[in-house]
């Protein structure tokens, strides 16, 4: 398992307290299980005051395992309340991340040095010990160190008490590296396959087999631990200017290269952004420059992308949806790449204050461009009109697996049982945009996870219940909305080699795109839809 990228070789250099890195030299009296890698102070005398970073981490931990907090909110937050440094910030960012990625490891490998199974544990302890793991296993933290502060830490945030656990406890975590754990409990533990890579990359195993699965059907059987590494990297950061809403178009993304960001060569409008306060780029506030996952920019583009038959008959200009909006990125983009060409988008979110965040989004938009209503998608045949929308984005609520990057603890939340309610809804949802659908208009369905039953399944069972819908090649309108280097990744060594309805969807990836997994499929509703098919689908009645 490897975190961010400063884990990465984590006998080349070392943290002190601090989490400051030195050269370790040729030390190696920190090495783990080193006698004089530990403080010769007994636990009880030793100082009592935890550092700023790591209480800070500690408060999001408890924040995320007691309230289900989110840590990328929680986190911002706590950092600018303890009012941390640059180099701080980055250190309980690390330690607040890792910590929560690895949980299910940590876990393990703590029952293995707990003599009570970690449930009899208070939950303040454990977060204490996760954190203390990750120091020890993952991160350049010298070993005293990581001992040393993680129970100050416990000392002056739980109590005396339980110290001493803390200490024994780590000191014999600290007896092996992560791969001689993994490998010790793999074998004690018989696991195989993909129960032994969920325990070395930490993920569950029922997302190991998700993955694998759906990675199979994409023709990326090869690519799973390709893959799990990468969700266990920090992900980039990824710029948009909106297009159509300056008066000088580029304006935003050039100061934003000029403070250090670069080009994307996938997609117009695009940047990466690889540091620094993103609040200062001028236009963040204003909603001009947006941070989106170049993944979810593309098929936003790639629906706007697509290509309408010549005459849909259609008078006036083109309406479009996005029936599940909240909170507005892709509507954003959507509707500025609406405003360009006359057409308007219905914004659609049910929660009250989603849709809220869906009108803030869209603020640097022309308004004549977009309305939002706040209402269930099921009951958007309301909105539909006899002549329907000409396109439509079901961007579904689903699983989010394929940004397990982005929300550190969500992989040890979600459970094989969400599935089925997600499932349904996802189903629901595209029924009624199926029935939405002008003649000859366009559907897409995107999730923000690769799992083949929120993706390649769906669509299979949309287009039984919807014979009358055909699957389009989703390909084609990723390459016409990207830049070269896009096309190439849709065309070149990287292309997806999949089979049936796989094939003729795109499922971006971490670990070729660099974006999250994002999930693709287009689909058309005919100028004219024989009666057979009207009947077929209730649409109307013998
Ligand atoms: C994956 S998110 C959409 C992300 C959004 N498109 C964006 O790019 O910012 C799914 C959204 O669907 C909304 N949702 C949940 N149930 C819904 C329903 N019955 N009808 C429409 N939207 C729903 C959720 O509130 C959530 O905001």
């Amino acid at each position: 398992m490897s975190h961010s990228g400063q884990s990465r070789d984590p006998q080349s250099s070392r943290r002190n307290d601090k989490g400051r890195e030195r050269n370790r030299g040729g030390a190696r009296s920190d090495r783990p299980g080193s006698a004089r890698g530990f403080s010769a102070t007994a636990p009880g005398q030793r100082k009592r005051r935890a550092d700023p970073a790591r209480l800070t981490a500690f408060t999001v931990l408890r924040a995320v395992s007691r309230d289900d907090a989110y840590a990328n909110l929680t986190l911002p937050a706590e950092i600018r309340r303890r009012r941390l440094d640059k180099r701080d910030a980055a250190f309980a960012t690390e330690l607040t991340y890792g910590t929560l990625r690895g949980t299910g490891t940590y876990d393990a490998i703590l029952g293995a040095c707990v003599d009570r199974p970690l449930t009899q544990l208070d939950a303040p302890v454990l977060d204490a010990l996760r954190l203390g793991a990750h120091q020890l296993l993952n991160m350049r933290v010298e070993t005293h160190a990581a001992v040393d502060e993680t129970v100050a830490l416990v000392r002056s945030e739980i109590g005396a008490g339980p110290s001493g656990l803390v200490n024994a406890v780590l000191r014999k975590v600290s007896a092996a590296s992560l791969d001689e754990w993994t490998e010790r409990l793999a074998v004690d533990g018989s696991l195989s396959g993909d129960d032994a890579l969920a325990l070395k990359h930490a993920h569950p195993a029922w997302v190991v087999r998700a993955m694998r699965q759906s990675l199979r059907l994409h023709g990326r059987g090869e690519e799973l631990e390709d893959l799990l590494r990468a969700d266990n990297d920090a992900p980039e950061v990824h710029l948009v200017e909106l297009p159509g809403v300056l008066e000088e178009p580029g304006q935003r993304l050039r100061s934003a290269t000029e403070a250090g960001a670069t080009v994307s060569p996938l997609l117009p409008g695009a940047a990466v952004f690889r540091g620094g306060d993103i609040g200062r780029l001028p236009g963040t506030r204003e909603g001009e420059l947006r941070v989106q996952d170049i993944g979810s920019q593309w098929v936003t583009r790639a629906l706007a992308a697509a290509a309408l038959p010549d005459d849909t008959g259609a008078p006036g200009a083109e309406r479009w949806l996005d029936l599940c909006a909240g909170p507005g990125g892709k509507a954003a983009l959507l509707a500025a790449l609406a405003a360009e060409r006359g057409a308007t988008v219905l914004a659609n979110e049910p929660a009250p204050h989603r849709a809220k965040l869906v009108s803030g989004a869209l603020a640097a938009v022309s308004p004549k461009a977009w309305t939002v209503r706040t209402g269930d998608g099921r009951t958007i045949g309301e909105e539909a009109g006899a002549a329907g929308f000409q396109r439509i984005l079901v961007d579904a609520p689903c699983t989010g697996l394929g940004a397990l990057r982005r929300r550190p603890e969500a992989r040890w939340r979600r459970t094989p049982g969400d599935l089925s309610s997600l499932t349904a809804l996802q189903l629901e949802l595209l029924d009624a945009a199926a029935g939405a659908l002008a003649p000859g208009g366009l559907l897409a369905y995107v999730t923000c996870s690769p799992h083949a039953a929120e993706t390649v399944i769906q669509v299979d069972d949309l287009l039984r219940r919807h014979p009358e819908l055909e699957l389009l090649d989703a390909h084609e309108p990723m390459r016409a909305a990207a830049l070269d280097a896009g096309v190439a990744l849709m065309d070149g060594p990287d292309a997806q080699h999949g089979t049936g309805t796989a094939q003729r969807c795109v499922q971006l990836w971490p670990h070729v795109h660099g974006t999250d997994a994002m999930f693709f499929a287009l689909l058309q509703r005919p100028l004219q839809v024989s009666g057979a098919d009207e009947l077929k689908t209730g649409r109307i009645t013998p």
